[in-house]
């Protein structure tokens, strides 16, 4: 007997840890079944499959890593209600160029031709989704419109993320709502010092990290509002304002 399909289920990429997890688990406590995409195993990783979740692996790094995860998708799935681009690479550029270009391919494929493949091919399991709209939901970053000249490899990547959205906001429309969450200072890495975190926090208005519920309750709201495609949210504690 072949194993039935999920129907309307929400697809997370990069849902191993940290946004992408409580992104996972959230739109499982919503009720939604949850395709879990990671490329790292994690205890989360064993948390969601314990609990419901079709998890399933791949590198986005790979230049076909989108296409194979599209197609492990469509083995599972009959339909979906959403797709949320979480998975995201993150360094501060290297001084070698030939470095520097290593990463922009790697960000690249990942932020950009990761999504843009899964985008289309998964395009059709959004259509059957059985809502009246389904939701694609890009998230990138407040640097993709005012970068850190650092981090220029990786911030000029999330602003092909978040003009994609644009793209497919206005190919997929009406039933899909293309949109973009925009984080801020969310969850500093471990590797963020206490000198770093105490200059992004001076310069946040509202002068502490968000934590992941902050882009949690973004993404839910954009899920649950029927009427916008195209909008770009920030969630920053008012830092793009500095
Ligand atoms: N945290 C913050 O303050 C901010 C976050 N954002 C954005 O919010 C989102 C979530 O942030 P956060 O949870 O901190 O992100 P993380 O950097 O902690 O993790 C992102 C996820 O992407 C996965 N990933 C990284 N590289 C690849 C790859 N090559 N193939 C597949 N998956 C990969 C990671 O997997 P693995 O476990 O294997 O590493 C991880 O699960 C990201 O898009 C990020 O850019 C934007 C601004 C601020
Ligand atoms: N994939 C990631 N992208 C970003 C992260 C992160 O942790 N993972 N963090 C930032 C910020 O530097 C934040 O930690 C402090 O402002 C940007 N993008």
């Amino acid at each position: 007997m072949t194993a039935s399909l999920l129907q309307d289920a929400v697809l997370v990429t990069g849902a191993g840890r940290r946004v992408g997890l409580h992104l996972a688990e959230r739109m499982m406590a919503l009720g939604h079944p949850v395709i879990a995409h990671y490329r790292t195993p994690t205890d989360g990783v064993e948390r969601l499959r314990a609990a419901g979740a079709v998890c399933l692996q791949g590198d986005l790094a790979d230049p076909d890593g989108g296409p194979r995860l599209a197609e492990a998708v469509r083995a599972v799935a009959g339909s979906l209600r959403a797709v949320i681009h979480n998975a995201s690479a993150f360094e501060v550029t290297a001084p070698d160029t030939a470095d520097a270009l290593r990463q922009l391919d790697v960000f690249h494929a990942v932020h950009v031709r990761a999504p843009f493949a899964l985008n289309r091919e998964l395009a059709p399991l959004l259509d059957a989704c059985s809502a009246r709209r389904a939701d694609i939901v890009h998230i990138t970053d407040i640097y993709a419109d005012n970068p850190n000249p650092a981090f220029d490899a990786y911030c000029a990547s999330k602003a092909g993320l978040q003009n994609l959205a644009l793209s497919f906001a206005k190919r997929l429309a009406p039933k899909v709502k293309v949109n973009v969450v925009q984080p801020g200072p969310i969850l500093f890495k471990e590797w963020h010092g206490p000198e770093a975190r105490a200059r992004v926090l001076s310069e946040t208005l509202l002068g502490e990290e968000g934590g992941v519920e902050a882009i949690g309750m973004a993404v839910e709201a954009i899920l649950r509002n029927h009427y916008q495609t195209g909008a770009v949210v920030a969630v920053d504690g008012g830092r793009r304002l500095a």
